[in-house]
């Protein structure tokens, strides 16, 4: 069936896409440009009247005929790029909409018809996601690289041995004069391949940062110049600053773009034994929001002790902490080997920056990593428990047992690159995208 969509987000631009993909594309987008001749060449920008059912002229605009399966989804597909008017835009999808052949896309449905006719492998079309929701420059390079097969590629260089491993033993255990030998080493091929499923299945945590962001919390005592600091960092005065103590009550979030990298600052409630009551709250919610961060940034006032900075740490409960000594510009020198910082004067600030992205990102530069999302690493987790039984299974159990465990991770693979999928879990997938994408 022939599906239609805009393509472009409703709100006025320059130019605005109704764009259908089908085999009745060309016939419907021929009622909408009666101009454009019955076999336009594939690829050659028409201009063309676009008109209503009357024949009266709606817009004027340009006409793109792809020709299967040299098209995104790989069937006949036709573009009118109209004026950006979301009003004409409507007009123009309803109209198409009005003949029989034709219904509106499902979200995600032209990647989708692009990937079951074999244009773009399941992590290429996710990536095309990605890309899309993309909301820093690392992310979009990231996702860049996965539209171009990079996440594919190490995913292939996984499936393709894995595949010949389960081929040779099931050929032995088919075929056992012919194939005799080809189970050589199965335990070390094993164990090689699952080596290669837990790298790929580490690179997760990167991917959801580059994803997602990073949250980073400035979190210690009362009056430590968390405020003061947290504006500095985000380069507004957003925080209110006092010298009374007790200042901040409800969490802050701001978001920055640091090499790249989105990161979501959390400016929080001062700790303190006795705090009044609605402190108290913010207290506890301090707490709650330092459990779920990336990092969390312990601001020292000067002259603290060593008990009371350890205190302080337990409150990071398993967090990542990284200590800084606050209000260095009036602090003595201290003997420590903390970080100094001030958000009044700014020294160290830069320093302070570049130490949290390290600690965050651990060096490399953030577009290069493979965006392997909750879904893949669920698979790759699920192959790599398979092969860690065929690991075991080599020692002591039959081929047939480890050849059963191999073939497990190979299915849990080919939910990442799609050789294996069911139509559940391209619905999942799909869901996620905007509707004409
Ligand atoms: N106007 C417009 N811009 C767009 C898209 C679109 O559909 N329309 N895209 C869609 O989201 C993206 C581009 N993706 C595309 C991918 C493949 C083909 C295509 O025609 N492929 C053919 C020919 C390849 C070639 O000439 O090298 C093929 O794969 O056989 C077109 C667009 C981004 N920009
Ligand atoms: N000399 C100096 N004073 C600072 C610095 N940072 C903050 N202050 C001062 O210290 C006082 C407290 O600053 P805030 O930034 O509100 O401190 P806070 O840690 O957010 O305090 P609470 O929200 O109450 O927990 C204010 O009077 C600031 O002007 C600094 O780097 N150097
Ligand atoms: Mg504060």
């Amino acid at each position: 069936m022939t599906i239609a969509a805009l393509a472009t987000a409703p709100a006025a631009g320059a130019v605005g896409i109704l764009r259908l993909s089908g085999p009745e594309a060309l016939d419907v987008g021929r009622l909408l440009a009666p101009g454009v001749p019955a076999q336009p060449t594939p690829r050659h920008a028409y201009l063309a009247s676009f008109v209503d059912a009357e024949g009266r002229s709606l817009d004027e605009g340009l006409f793109l005929y792809f020709r299967g399966p040299q098209s995104f989804t790989g069937e006949d597909v036709v573009e009118l790029q109209a004026h950006g008017s979301p009003r004409l835009l409507r007009l123009l999808l309803t109209r198409a909409l009005e003949d029989a052949r034709v219904r509106p896309a499902a979200p995600g449905e032209f990647t989708r018809r692009a990937f079951l006719n074999g244009r773009l492998d399941l992590t290429r079309a996710e990536a095309v996601a990605d890309l899309v929701a993309a909301d820093s420059e690392a992310a979009v390079r990231a996702a860049a690289a996965g539209l171009s097969g990079a996440l594919a590629a190490r995913v292939q260089a996984l499936e393709e041995p894995l595949r010949a491993l389960h081929a040779d033993m099931e050929g032995v255990l088919s075929f056992p004069d012919e194939a005799e030998g080809a189970d050589e080493d199965v335990g070390g091929r094993v164990t090689a391949l699952r080596a290669q499923a837990e790298a790929l299945l580490a690179e997760a945590g990167r991917g959801r940062l580059v994803r997602r962001g990073a949250r980073v919390a400035l979190f210690g005592p009362v009056n430590a110049g968390k405020s003061t600091l947290f504006n500095r960092l985000v380069g507004e005065a957003r925080a209110l600053v006092d010298d009374e103590p007790g200042t901040t009550r409800d969490a802050l979030e701001a978001r920055v773009e640091w090499d790249g990298l989105a990161v979501t600052l959390f400016d929080t409630a001062g700790l303190r034994e006795t705090p009044g009551r609605v402190e108290a709250l913010g207290i506890a919610r301090t707490r709650e929001l330092l459990a779920g961060v990336d990092l969390a940034v312990l601001v020292l006032p000067p002259g603290v002790t060593q008990a009371e900075v350890e205190a302080w740490t337990r409150d990071a409960g398993g967090t990542r902490v990284l200590v800084v000594d606050g209000k260095c510009d009036v602090a003595e020198v201290s003997s420590s080997p903390r970080q100094r910082v001030s958000g009044l004067t700014g020294e160290g600030v830069d320093a302070l920056r570049d130490d949290m992205l390290g600690r965050l990102w651990g060096g490399g530069t953030p577009s290069a990593v493979a965006l392997v999302s909750e879904r893949h690493a669920d698979a790759l987790r699920r192959a790599s428990e398979a092969l860690g039984r065929a690991e075991s299974a080599s020692r002591v159990s039959t081929l047939e047992v480890v050849s059963g465990e191999v073939g497990l991770a190979l299915e849990a693979l080919g939910e990442v690159s799609g050789t294996v999928v069911s139509e559940a879990l391209l619905d999942a997938i799909f869901q996620r995208f905007c509707i004409g994408k």
